[in-house]
């Protein structure tokens, strides 16, 4: 079955200048996202709002913490078939994204992404985001990162310790999260206070008109 936005205005009101990249991007998931692990057999007509617009969602709130940076950096943690990653890369061509993925066949999916769809702001690292950490804090030619993003990898218990401290003082933690969202940041309050975060918080995002919102939790890096 073909996907249910296919055609529809909603995606050039969202996506903008980005929709041309993010047709290519959508035609490959159509055909080889299911075979290759990257998404479920359920979500072959459905790749727009689950994926696409869903990871577009956190466009805003990065673009409003990069505002007036000089250095418009995002890392986004366990990128897997490249959400929000890839997507949030495509809307923002402004800002230069590193996409963190352990897994080789994903590493192997996301240089394909990136090669096919000609994204010229994006680098891709194979690692845990613990060991790029582990790098941030021995290399001083290593900079922090103004924004990281993320969906889907741990709840924030885990996600504090393998996020935050890859951020610079004032960057932001934007992760895309259910709704449980709010009782995991409680529960995770006192790693979100050990790894220097602080004012965590869960924002509905619009996903697009008509469309079904998402929440996102922020946290800002002390
Ligand atoms: C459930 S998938 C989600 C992928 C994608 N973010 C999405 O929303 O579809 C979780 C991803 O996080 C990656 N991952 C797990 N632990 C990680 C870690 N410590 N650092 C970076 N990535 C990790 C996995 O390899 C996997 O690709």
């Amino acid at each position: 079955m073909a996907d249910e936005l296919n055609g529809s205005p909603i995606l050039k009101e969202v996506l903008g200048d980005a929709l041309p990249k993010l047709e290519v991007f959508h035609a490959k998931l159509e055909q080889e996202g299911e075979p290759r692990g990257l998404i479920g057999p359920r979500d072959v007509d459905i790749i727009w709002e689950r994926h696409i617009l869903n990871s577009a969602a956190i466009v805003p709130f990065v673009r409003e913490t990069t505002d007036g940076m000089r250095f418009k950096t995002v890392a986004d943690v366990g990128s897997g078939g490249g959400f929000p990653g890839i997507v949030a890369a495509a809307c923002l061509p402004d800002h230069e994204f590193t996409l963190i993925e352990p897994m080789e066949r994903r590493v192997e999916w996301l240089t394909e992404c990136v090669d096919e769809m000609g994204l010229e702001n994006v680098s891709i690292v194979r690692a845990r985001s613990e060991e790029v950490i582990t790098v941030l804090r021995k290399d001083r030619s290593m900079h922090p990162y103004a924004v990281v993003t993320c969906r889907a990898v741990a709840p924030m218990t885990k996600l504090s310790g393998w996020t935050l401290p890859l951020l610079k003082p004032q960057g932001r933690l934007v992760a895309l999260k259910g709704r449980s969202a709010q009782a995991e940041i409680d529960k995770a309050a006192k790693m979100i206070a050990k790894y220097k975060g602080v004012r965590p918080r869960v924002v509905e995002a619009p996903v697009g008109p008509g469309l079904e919102p998402t929440h996102v939790v922020l946290v800002d890096r002390k």
